[in-house]
């Protein structure tokens, strides 16, 4: 593969640069089947893999079989491992998406990858306002629109295809593709375990593109913050009740609840959690200097998510925050009357809904108990008779990655080839949750290599991913196992 003597100029398909022949040949392979990728993600697209909703537990099961057979029908040495069941909070439990684990090639004299990915998404329905139905892919200008288009499943797609296209592997290739992603890999972690000596024994690197470019630059994440998701559920009188009738007798569960929620975090985004801030690693300058190195425009990235201010005005405090810092966010309020009306009703029982993006050295555990210690003394003082109950539902870890890995040059290396230019080096904020699990289980580095763009809309309305970058990503993924063949063996 890739003879070095052999080389054709390939206007357009690489910006023009210089590649070697057989290389050509295999782009053009890419180029080829476009459609036949566009048809495989509209197929995967339509199976409403939501792992939030135990209701659509079914289509997750069918993806995670749709994904096996797709690897088994490539000749890669397939399983579905079940990794049990999900206790729900009624006490009763369903079982997990069972994990796909293939493998590809075992020369021991090559590199082992594992790829990693997830093809479980985030909820969507037409009503919250998108404007196709996100289970039917739809091309409208080059962009393809579907909810798990860019997270995750074109991506998963992206390095499946590149196996397909590789007559002859230059590395070994593994993958894990899971279904419980979005609701923080329920179950992962000790499947993981176990396969450290079997599956996992002899991998050398692990590769995740589960995220985008910072903006129209190819990039390289070194990063991600973790996810401690809470519910806190506030409980007074023993049904709803009317407003008129009861109201302003009863002590009531969401007044409760706003007024704990409202001591999170301060207007400006200062976290006001005792302990929280103390924990986060300083912003050294080496670091500083990268963040002011990159391109980023302020006012695009204002008027793509449509405000007129943000928290930071300058593009470092901007990234930091987004990178490395903390932040809460409150998601929903369980419980809440939300439907479009007036309905005059004291909710009984309330569960809001909260997460915090933490960041190195924060420890998932330790922050379970600031915030359990802080929301049960901030509810004391309120002489309230309703119940409280905090529980931390996800605690997922950051990652972080050392960009002088020889993973990096590489990632470097296969950009330029196809893009023609130097990636970013980017953090991203939101959260992988096996990545750190990965690491310490294996001892072997991770790289994430993005191909989602900026603009996807994930988790959000309108999600998509272009072709160009899903097209072009499957380049990007060739490229890479080229350049990751060609790193030293351990
Ligand atoms: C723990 C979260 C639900 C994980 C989720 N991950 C991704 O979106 C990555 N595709 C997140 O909200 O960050």
């Amino acid at each position: 593969m890739f003879p070095i003597n052999v080389y054709v100029q390939l206007c357009g398909l690489l910006n023009c640069i210089s590649v070697p022949f057989s290389e050509h040949i295999l782009l053009e392979y890419v180029d080829s089947h476009q459609e036949e990728y566009v048809q495989t993600l509209r197929d995967w697209v339509a199976v409403e893999s939501d792992s939030s909703d135990v209701l659509k537990r079914p289509d997750c099961h069918r993806m995670m079989d749709m994904t096996a057979e797709k690897l088994r029908a490539m000749g890669g040495k397939v399983e579905l491992v079940d990794i049990g069941v999900q206790e729900l909070p009624n006490g009763q439990t369903v079982d997990l998406p069972k994990v796909v684990t293939a493998q590809f090639g075992s020369d021991p004299s090559k590199q082992t990858v594992c790829v990693y990915g997830h093809v479980d998404v985030q909820p969507a329905k037409l009503e919250d306002g998108w404007a196709t139905d996100p289970y039917n892919l739809t091309d409208i200008d080059g962009n393809l629109y579907g909810r798990g288009a860019s997270d995750n499943k074109a991506p998963v797609l992206a390095w499946i295809h590149t196996v397909e296209a590789y007559q002859d592997l230059p590395v070994n290739v593994k993958f894990i593709i899971e279904g419980m992603e979005e609701t923080g890999s329920n179950g992962l972690d000790a499947m993981i375990m176990a396969q450290r000596d079997s599956f996992l024994s002899d991998v050398d690197y692990i590769l995740i593109s589960d995220c985008g470019w910072l903006s129209r630059r190819p990039a390289l994440t070194y990063g991600t913050r973790g996810n401690c998701y809470f519910f806190a559920e506030v409980e007074g009188p023993k049904q709803d009740l009317h407003s008129g009738v009861y109201g302003g007798t009863v002590i009531e569960p969401m007044t409760d609840l706003i007024g704990i929620l409202d001591t999170l975090i301060s207007p400006s985004g200062k976290i006001l959690i005792p302990g929280i801030r103390e924990a986060v690693a300083p912003l050294s300058d080496e670091e500083w200097k990268m963040y002011q190195d990159i391109e980023f425009d302020i006012e695009s990235y204002k008027s793509k998510i449509g405000v007129s201010q943000l928290m930071y005005n300058n593009k470092v405090d901007l990234l930091a925050h987004r990178w490395r810092y903390p932040t809460v966010t409150v998601h929903g309020i369980e419980g809440a009357f939300s439907a479009p009306g007036t309905k005059t009703v004291i909710p009984a029982k309330v569960i809001a809904k909260f997460s915090i993006r933490q960041v190195p050295n924060m420890d998932p555990a330790v922050v379970k108990k600031q915030v359990t210690d802080y929301l049960n003394s901030v509810f004391a003082k309120r002489k309230s008779p309703n119940k409280l109950k905090v529980t931390m539902v996800i605690g997922a870890k950051p990652w972080l990655a050392d960009t002088k890995h020889p993973l990096y040059e590489a990632g470097k290396a296969a950009v330029k080839r196809v893009f023609n230019v130097e990636p970013d080096l980017i953090r991203e904020g939101g959260t992988i949750p096996i990545a750190k699990t990965f690491e310490d289980v294996t001892g072997k580095s991770i790289i994430m290599l993005p191909i989602g763009g900026f603009d996807d809309g994930l988790h959000s309305q309108n999600e998509k991913m272009s072709r160009y970058n899903y097209i072009e990503g499957t380049k990007l993924f060739i490229a890479y196992l080229h350049e990751v063949a060609h790193l030293k063996k351990n």
